[in-house]
């Protein structure tokens, strides 16, 4: 099936959060880890690539994605969705604004927007300021994220510092008005040579306004709820006709292990919440490198798996910050990931099917572990957070890979009911 709308995203848990913000359609949606080697072949209308470039070098993160874009367009892809943090995780560098840039001269387009509200898990966007939940993004806990601390709620003002062409808004008042003033805004906008405009966004109504408007465009960014619409929109555009499909659920044996590389304030209460009822191990980057993994396997070893029982790095910002003074920012992460997928792999040889990993970078770092290349999309555990069915070393596995910030308290536990019941 010709593939209609090409996505690449720029971490694992985004990626499956938008596959699965899509995969609500009920229209068929594949996720591919990394940008395939083959030709595209078995396509869905919808395409997702996910990609490990958050944090990567700017020049790095650029020619991933163009090789991303590149394959979509082979599948045939007419229309590309650039999807970054709905806290737009990103450098005074990038890789948001140079990505898009790099993205927007491949596709010979002169504009794009950016609008990475997800109203169900809080993020809004007004006069072009970021919010999570009631408090600005440079208030809230993202100002001390260990890779890519938010310090500015401002999205021009942070959009400006990685882009080279002008930055600017509509705001709300403007999307209140419909489809129709969106898009005179955006003429406007390009008559003054505006190439990057940042779109207000509080509630999927407004959302649902901006999809319609600007489902044309060549290229789209944003968080996954500005993708959410879009499939019905096609639908509506007769680009794509509507198709049920069943899904085969997979039997998964209940055994299985949790890994947590998100320091987030909600996987801190999460970890904190699930370590009431099942057995957790505490991992310390700093004995890591000192000692390497092996303690942690042994514990692993004496483990049962059909306790689902929890590793974990997850730690206060002071706590971080003592490793990361250490060991260097960069390292102190890459131990910890290292460590994580380590793991992965030794739970799975010993029979786990399951695993629940929180952390964008920590669920690249294990998936990519899992030698996993394809996924697909299963039941949702929370909005943004669904499981997914893969392949890894031959056998069928559940992965759910969750954002740092998304879930409720009872996130892991509620994940293993979920997969019961689905
Ligand atoms: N105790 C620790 N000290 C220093 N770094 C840590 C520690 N625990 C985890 N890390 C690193 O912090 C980073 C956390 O990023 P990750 O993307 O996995 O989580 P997140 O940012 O909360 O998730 P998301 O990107 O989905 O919001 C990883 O690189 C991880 O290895
Ligand atoms: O948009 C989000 O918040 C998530 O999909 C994500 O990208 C976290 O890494």
């Amino acid at each position: 099936m010709n593939t209609i709308l090409g996505c690449i995203a720029d971490d694992f848990t985004g990626a499956t959060d938008l596959a699965g913000l899509l995969a609500r359609s009920g229209l068929p949606v594949s996720l591919r880890i990394g940008v395939p080697e083959d030709a595209p072949t078995q396509t869905a209308p919808f395409e997702v690539i996910a990609l490990k470039c958050r944090t990567a070098p700017v020049e790095a993160a650029v020619a991933e994605c163009e090789a991303a874009l590149e394959w979509l367009r082979r599948a045939g892809a007419g229309r590309f969705f650039w999807k970054y943090c709905s806290t737009f995780d990103s450098t005074a560098q990038g890789n948001i604004g140079p990505v898009a840039e790099a993205l927007m001269t491949a596709l010979k387009t002169d504009q794009t927007i950016y609008c990475p509200a997800f109203p169900e898990n809080g993020r809004s966007i007004f006069m072009g300021n970021l919010f999570v939940g009631q408090q600005p993004l440079s208030e809230s806990p993202m100002k001390d994220h260990p890779l890519t601390p938010m310090r500015d709620s401002n999205l021009m003002r942070l959009l400006e510092s990685q882009v080279t062409r002008p930055v600017g808004l509509i705001d709300r008042l403007c999307v209140a008005r419909g489809p129709d003033a969106v898009q005179a805004a955006l003429q406007d906008h390009a008559r003054k040579d505006i190439a990057h405009v940042v779109v207000d966004a509080v509630a999927d109504d407004d959302l649902c306004v901006i999809a319609e408007a600007c489902r044309d465009m060549p290229l789209l960014t944003g968080g996954s709820a500005l993708a959410m619409p879009l499939p019905a929109l096609y639908l509506r555009d007769g680009l794509i006709k509507a198709e049920t499909i069943t899904r085969q659920k997979p039997e998964v044996a209940a055994q299985g292990v949790v890994l947590s590389g998100s320091c987030s304030a909600m996987t801190r209460t999460q970890v904190a919440a699930y370590l009431e009822t099942a057995p957790g191990l505490r991992l310390d980057p700093l004995a890591l490198a000192e000692k390497g993994i092996d303690a942690a396997l042994d514990w692993l070893n004496s483990q049962p798996l059909d306790a689902m029982p929890i590793i974990y790095a997850t730690a206060e910002p002071s706590a971080v910050l003592a490793a990361q003074a250490s060991l260097g920012v960069a390292r102190a992460g890459e131990i910890v990931e290292d460590a994580l997928a380590q793991l992965a792999i030794a739970a799975r040889d010993r029979g786990a099917r399951r695993f629940i990993v929180a952390g964008g970078e920590t669920s690249g770092a294990v998936t990519k572990a899992l030698g996993v290349s394809q996924l697909d999309i299963g039941a949702e555990i929370a909005p943004g957070v669904p499981w997914t069915y893969c392949i890894s070393a031959g056998t069928e596995i559940a992965l759910t890979l969750k954002s740092g910030n998304f879930g409720a308290a009872d996130f892991f536990d509620r994940a293993n009911r979920v997969l019961d019941a689905s």
